[in-house]
């Protein structure tokens, strides 16, 4: 948070920093000078209206997007390999891609490569199934991952972030298309990352079973920040139910420069 945040951080450092960001795409600034932190054991939302820069930020923030200006530093340094070990994130919902056939665990288990830890492959599948389970999707082990339904595919790209039990989360828009029931197993195992100390940034459009997550929230309109505290009730049309909010992706961008795709059924 800015200096004149009301937040009493206990003098810990942020895990996550961005000082005057700015982001240009398609020759157009989308992201006009963004402040933003986060702390350990903090939820932050980012929330504000379609097309208001909120994705754009959080690529920028994970580096799968190059920011024109400023500074961002994860951990007290700025983003390497080693703070990207310690990193999980999830992408706005993918629906499209070209590549690899797997299995749903081991698309959850390929999360824990660039993690930094060398784990023997028993250790690594149970680490895997255990992530799995937290989401409630555990009886989806074996399928392949283009089988999935949207929202099943959503909750194992969710526990591919978890398995390494980062110390930031950053998720885009993770309930989209997420029926309630699993959106509470989610809430639960964020919840459990964030008591654990674990910092998470979340892009939604309303709160719903995430509301006691969250700590604050930041409103982005028009690639500015226009408030920063409590988080807003509803965010119009947007924010209705039933509102799939689905953008087709070639490929999944991960904090450790690598890309993640799959094929989807027809
Ligand atoms: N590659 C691009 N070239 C030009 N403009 C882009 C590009 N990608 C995104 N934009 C524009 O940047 C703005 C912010 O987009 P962004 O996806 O960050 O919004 P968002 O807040 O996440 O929206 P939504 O709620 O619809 O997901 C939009 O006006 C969008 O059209």
């Amino acid at each position: 948070m800015t200096a004149a945040d009301p937040y009493d951080h206990h003098d810990a450092s942020p895990a996550i920093t961005a000082r005057e960001v700015r982001v240009r795409l398609g020759g157009l600034e989308i992201l006009h000078g963004i402040d933003l932190d986060a702390y350990p054991g903090e939820a932050v939302a980012i929330m504000g209206g379609n097309g208001s820069g909120k994705s754009t930020l959080v690529r920028a923030l994970v580096g799968a997007l190059p920011a024109s200006a400023g500074s961002i530093s994860v951990f007290g340094s700025p983003r390497s390999r080693a703070t990207a070990a310690r990193i999980g994130y999830v992408p706005q919902r993918a629906s499209a891609g070209g590549g690899v056939t797997a299995t749903a665990r081991e698309v959850v288990q390929s999360g824990l490569l660039g993690a930094g830890q060398l784990l023997l492959p028993r250790d690594a599948k149970a680490r895997a199934l255990a992530a799995l389970d937290d989401l409630g999707v555990a009886n989806l082990e074996s399928r392949d991952i283009a089988s999935l339904s949207g929202g099943e595919q959503q909750r194992v790209l969710i526990a591919r972030a978890l398995v390494r039990d980062p110390d930031l989360l950053i998720l885009d828009e993770p309930m989209a298309g997420v029926d309630v029931p699993s959106q509470e197993a989610l809430s639960q195992a964020l919840t459990a990352r964030r008591d654990a100390g674990a910092s998470i940034i979340i892009v939604l459009h309303e709160l719903g079973v995430l509301a006691p997550l969250v700590h604050h929230a930041v409103v982005l309109e028009h690639g500015c920040v226009t408030h920063i505290g409590e988080p807003p009730r509803a965010l119009g049309v947007h924010a209705l139910p039933g509102h799939d909010h689905v953008h087709a992706h070639a490929d999944l961008p991960q904090p450790d420069g690598s890309t993640f795709s799959w094929e989807v059924r027809p």
